[in-house]
């Protein structure tokens, strides 16, 4: 009987790998249910390093839309150099660059993040509940990036400065759109922000690059790394 439950176990695992990669290669869709699960069932509930620790797991043996280990190695050193007070997110997925922010803000710090998909956005949300976050800590928009930031301006509570930090993971046709209207918004703390940009794709985001160079007055690429791109923004020289 153990024998054939181990070996049912292994099958079943198996069959859920073919169907996640069936779905990436046909569809470039990954399954939130299926991260949902996975992360929900094996980690240690409360125990944020747990629950990252993990989404690298699944990340290792199944298609995943997060930045992973190493982009996410890149975004911690950006949070905890600029140490947001208020940071946004535009693209949660299942939570797991949310979660990478969260554990890394300082006391009385907190996170906005944007998900257009109402099942994913239920599913990163309980993910971050279970890392141990409260809801005083963070928020989740559920709507596209462009319906959620004219309604930012009222999300903020006493952190009238704006946002110290942003992080662009949703759709990269959209970035550069979106950061126009944070900037008309007035949603980027004008001492000084970061815009993080996460791009797969080699080549992506020229649009971007030429309107930072055309603002050289208020814009700087900090960082400029194969996946990811660190612009800085200060508002008093625009
Ligand atoms: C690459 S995933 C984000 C991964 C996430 N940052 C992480 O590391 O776990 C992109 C997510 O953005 C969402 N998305 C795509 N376009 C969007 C838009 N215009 N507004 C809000 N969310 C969007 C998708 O539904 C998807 O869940």
């Amino acid at each position: 009987i153990v024998f054939s439950k181990h070996y049912r176990g292994r099958v079943v695992s198996l069959c859920r790998r073919a169907q996640a990669w069936t779905l990436w290669l046909v569809k470039q869709e990954v399954c939130p249910r299926s991260v949902h699960a996975f992360v929900f069932c094996q980690c240690t509930h409360g125990k944020v390093d747990s629950v990252l620790e993990t989404y690298d797991l699944y990340h290792s043996m199944y298609p995943s839309l997060s930045i992973g280990a190493q982009i996410g190695a890149q975004l911690d050193e950006v949070v905890r150099r600029v140490q947001p007070s208020m940071a946004l997110e535009l693209g949660m997925h299942c939570g797991y660059s949310s979660m990478r922010m969260l554990r890394l803000l300082l006391s009385g710090g907190r996170l906005i993040t944007v998900e257009q998909d109402p099942q994913t956005a239920d599913y990163g949300e309980e993910l971050i509940l279970v890392a141990g976050f409260k809801h005083h800590q963070f928020e989740v928009l559920t709507s596209s990036s462009s319906d959620a930031i004219p309604l930012l301006p009222e999300r903020m509570g006493s952190h009238e400065e704006g946002f110290g930090l942003v992080l662009m993971d949703h759709d990269p046709a959209q970035y550069l759109t979106d950061l126009q209207s944070l900037e008309r918004e007035d949603l980027l703390r004008s001492e000084g922000c970061s815009i993080v940009l996460i791009y797969r794709k080699r080549g992506a985001g020229r649009d971007i690059r030429e309107y930072i160079q055309t603002r050289e007055h208020c814009y700087c690429i900090k960082n400029d790394m194969q996946f990811m791109v660190e612009c800085g923004h200060i508002v008093v020289f625009c």
